[in-house]
């Protein structure tokens, strides 16, 4: 069996960490070539999350689907990912016992963790753990942790950006705006009345949702090739005007009166946050606000609008939320 290249973490959000932690995977897979070959880059991640087997109660609202996140290390580097679907037997394995199931099958030649890696039982393992476990027959690079703007990039950080609707910090730290996808649900049929009709989308309780507010940002209709991104403005929230309850992502695409997006699979993209979100007195106040709202999605869209064949979120369509259905 040829070598391989293995990194390994949980890899929720694939943020700019983790394309690191790959492109210096690539990197040392060129370098390491055999036979003329790059050897094989492999990205092992746990699902689900860790937190979900012992306190689900306090397991993180992830930043991607199982789906998506396979999708983005495959772009970012990854030749193939190997799924450990994590449960208590999982981690009560040793450390020992966790590279010997896990790391030696595929035969690195490198295994390439982040700073802040743990694994085994009660997360006693390190990297430093797994340098003295290789006994000497695979290498461990043990990377720092990537900082943007000062931060160090970490999931839990871009998830408290998130809720707090710091979506253009949360997008410097995931290397592209984040995303929220699903199929467009029938609403109160109140936005066609108010001259914004919305495309709703319903708010998963295991997927991260950036905070109550208005934004700026990109629909794209995941059903159609090569669809482009459509510029909208974002409500998330649960329409305190009208005593919703109901939590929702709910898009105005800018300017369209002819869109039919009921039942259509769509990503939305958070570029900007505008202002949080109010309850008006008078509907013609929250009228008078959206189109405001409107103004400025345009202003902060035109100067940051993706080139042709990448998506609102900046990274090509074929890669990420493609065509799925
Ligand atoms: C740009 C934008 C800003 C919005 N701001 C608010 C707001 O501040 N307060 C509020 O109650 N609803 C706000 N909404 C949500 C509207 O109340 C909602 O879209 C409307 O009630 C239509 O609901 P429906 O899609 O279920 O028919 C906003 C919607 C958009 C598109
Ligand atoms: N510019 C637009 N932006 C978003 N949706 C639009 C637009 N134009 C038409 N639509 C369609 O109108 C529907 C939303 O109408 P709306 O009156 O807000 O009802 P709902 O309460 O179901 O959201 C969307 O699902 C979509 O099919």
């Amino acid at each position: 069996m040829p070598h391989s290249v293995v990194v390994i973490g949980n890899f929720d959000g694939v943020h700019q960490g983790h394309q690191r932690l790959l492109q210096v995977a690539r990197e040392r897979a060129h370098t390491l070539a055999e036979g003329g070959r790059d050897l094989k880059v492999i990205a092992v991640t746990l699902w689900p999350h860790p937190m979900t087997v012992f306190a689900a109660d306090r397991a993180p609202r992830l930043l991607t689907t199982l789906d998506d996140r396979l999708r983005l290390l495959r772009h970012y580097g990854a030749d193939e990912v190997r799924v450990i679907q994590f449960n208590r037997e999982v981690a009560s394995w040793s450390p020992e016992r966790f590279v010997d199931t896990m790391v030696r099958p595929l035969n690195p030649a490198v295994v390439i963790v982040g700073a802040n890696f743990t694994f085994g039982k009660g997360a006693r393992g390190t990297g430093e753990t797994l340098r003295e476990l290789s006994g000497g027959d695979f290498e461990v690079q043990n990377l720092g942790l990537v900082s943007v703007g000062g931060r160090k990039t970490s999931s839990s950080f871009i998830r408290r950006t998130l809720a707090a609707g710091d979506v253009a910090t949360a997008a410097h730290h995931l290397g592209r705006t984040f995303r929220v996808t699903g199929v467009v649900m029938v609403g109160d049929q109140r936005g066609h009345t108010l001259g914004f009709p919305t495309a709703n989308l319903a708010i998963s309780a295991e997927l991260a949702t950036p905070g109550d507010g208005v934004y700026a940002g990109w629909l794209t209709p995941l059903d159609e090739p090569d669809a482009e991104p459509l510029e909208a403005a974002i409500s998330v929230g649960t329409n305190p005007t009208f005593d919703g309850v109901e939590r929702r992502v709910e898009s105005y695409v800018v300017d369209r009166t002819d869109l039919h997006l009921y039942g259509r699979h769509i990503a939305v993209d958070f570029v900007e946050h505008l202002r949080g979100m109010a309850r008006f007195h008078d509907i013609d106040e929250l009228i008078t606000q959206m189109h405001s709202d409107v103004k400025r999605t345009r202003e902060v869209l035109d100067a940051t609008r993706p080139t042709a064949g990448v998506t609102g979120a900046g990274i090509p369509a074929d890669s990420w939320s493609a065509q799925r259905d």
